[in-house]
């Protein structure tokens, strides 16, 4: 589905990614971890096809990045960033009925199959009341929610995320990753997220990918990762592994 060989990334003669080497397999969803600098939002870029490899491959559904064209990547991969939408002078409902042009021809106006799409995912979003409002009203958590919403009316295969919830409060936080994991439920959507909160990504997702100074150093569950010699070695920072009381989830105390 995603996977990731041997890249390696050198810019301005600095070596940024080391061999790095993965697969997320169809549905799941795998966390990317790792402190400031380890190379996380460099390897997203090149997964989104903004960036290229200095070396090695990067297949999106059994294909290069670099040689799907520019709609098509659009129609099967979404990003978001953690900046989500910018706040352009448009209403919400225009805001996510722009996820649909990907899917449109050059002179093809969308029509009612599109509208009917964007009606649905406003109401599971929770949108609907807002869809008038402008987008330079909203707030940072609002516009997030515009972002996602703009991404499941693209129906994507594959979602990208890097830190979805880095400016959002903890109700936001909690609101746009239920949102981001009832969709890969429903849709058995592919995603790989890069998140700094180690105790979100334990809880979110299937699986999580360790890097530290532009290499993989592991990859396992929130058991295997969770682990308080690899999180100090990694973070040089010494955490207490609690159990989340509901799930029996770890989760790290500082
Ligand atoms: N254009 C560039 N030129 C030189 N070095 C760069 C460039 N872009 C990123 N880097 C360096 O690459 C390294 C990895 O950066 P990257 O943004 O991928 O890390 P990150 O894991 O996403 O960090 P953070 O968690 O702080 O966002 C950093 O040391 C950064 O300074």
């Amino acid at each position: 589905m995603l996977s990731v060989d041997k890249v390696r990334k050198e810019k301005d003669f600095k070596l940024l990614l080391k061999d790095v080497t993965f697969q997320v397999d169809e549905g799941s969803c795998v966390g990317l971890i790792g402190p400031n600098g380890a190379g996380k939002s460099t390897l997203m870029k090149m997964i989104s096809g903004l960036e290229h490899p200095t070396s090695g491959t990067i297949n999106v559904l059994g294909q290069e990045v670099g040689k799907w064209s520019v709609k098509k990547l659009a129609q099967k991969v979404s990003v978001l960033t953690q900046d989500g939408l910018s706040p352009y002078p448009m209403t919400v409902y225009e805001a996510v009925l722009m996820g649909r042009y990907p899917h449109l021809s050059f002179f093809q106006r969308e029509g009612l199959e599109d509208y009917r799409k964007v009606e649905h995912v406003l109401n599971i979003t929770g949108l609907m009341s807002m869809r008038h409002q402008m987008l330079d009203t909203l707030s940072g958590g609002e516009r997030q929610r515009v972002a996602i919403a703009k991404a499941m009316v693209q129906e994507p295969e594959v979602l990208l995320l890097d830190e979805p919830t880095s400016y959002l409060d903890i109700g936001y936080k909690v609101n746009v990753l239920n949102l981001v994991k009832d969709w890969q439920q429903r849709e058995q959507l592919t995603i790989l997220m890069v998140l700094h909160d180690l105790n979100l990504a334990a809880q979110y997702c299937d699986q999580m990918i360790l890097m530290n100074n532009g290499e993989i150093v592991k990859r396992g569950n929130s058991e295997e990762i969770m682990d308080v010699d690899t999180l100090e070695t990694v973070y040089k920072a010494k955490p207490e592994i609690i159990r989340h009381p509901k799930s029996n989830i770890p989760q790290i105390l500082l």
